[in-house]
């Protein structure tokens, strides 16, 4: 419910079209990365249902409380934000004077546009950045709310994303109760490593093909 009210004033405060877009897109596309890469990295999935079954138990389904004692369930979508950030290029900027930044000029008026995907990519600052190693959060303070400019998926300062709060809860809601609740498979006996996970890169950031993937119940209730 709150979210829902939080939605109904975002989307009053701009255009309507784009606030939806930004809204469900960024959110779906985050999820559907999230489970292709568990499905793609099983024994990460198996550690994040080991963890969920040691703290939950298999007797009931997650809440909303339980999250704050899942450190692998958010590490892992640290690591979904970093590979996949849903909002690539972030919002366009435009200068509004001549700047000068790290001995490039930027003159008054040009566009700006942050490369989030890169930055999450750069070997200057991860290692073997193109591994999905959720491990690399545990420990780690690096957070997506903006302060840590290697991984900024919402975006940073001013104009940064006003549901980060919001929208990183629901995902962290979300998936954690489809991986606690359900063991999961591709369809036609496909094998891990032959997931499908080529990218389509627009304003935002999705699976070229929709992912086709097969839940199966493994908690004792409901
Ligand atoms: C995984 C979820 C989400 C991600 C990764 C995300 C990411 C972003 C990014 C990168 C920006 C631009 C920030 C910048 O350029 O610095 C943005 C702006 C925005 N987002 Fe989100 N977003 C998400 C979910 C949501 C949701 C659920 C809502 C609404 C309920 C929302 C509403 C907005 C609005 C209204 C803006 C424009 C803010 C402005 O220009 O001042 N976002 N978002």
């Amino acid at each position: 419910m709150i979210g829902a009210i939080h939605f109904l004033k975002l989307v009053e405060s701009c255009d309507n079209r784009v606030a939806i877009d930004i809204g469900t897109d960024t959110t779906s596309n985050t999820l559907e990365w999230a489970i292709a890469e568990l499905l793609h990295n099983p024994t990460i999935l198996s550690e994040a249902q080991e963890e969920m079954d040691q703290i939950i138990g298999k007797g009931r389904p997650i809440e909303e409380e339980d999250l704050a004692r899942l450190p692998y369930l958010h590490a892992i979508i640290k690591e979904t934000f970093r590979l996949h950030p849903p909002t690539p290029l972030l919002l366009p900027r435009k200068a509004k004077e001549d700047v000068d930044l790290c001995g490039f000029r930027v003159p008054k008026g040009a566009k700006v546009l942050v490369n989030a995907w890169a930055i999450g990519r750069d070997p200057k600052t991860w290692d073997n950045p193109e591994l999905f190693w959720p491990e690399r959060f545990l420990g780690s303070n690096v957070d997506v709310e903006g302060q840590d400019f290697e991984l900024i998926p919402f975006g940073a300062g001013k104009r940064i994303c006003p549901a980060v709060g919001f929208a990183n809860r629901m995902l962290q809601l979300m998936l954690a109760s489809l991986v606690h609740s359900f063991a999961w498979k591709l369809e036609d006996g496909i094998a891990a490593e032959d997931t499908d996970m080529e990218d389509e890169f627009g304003i935002t950031l999705r699976k070229a093909r929709r992912l086709n993937a097969i839940p199966v119940h493994r908690i004792n209730c409901c």
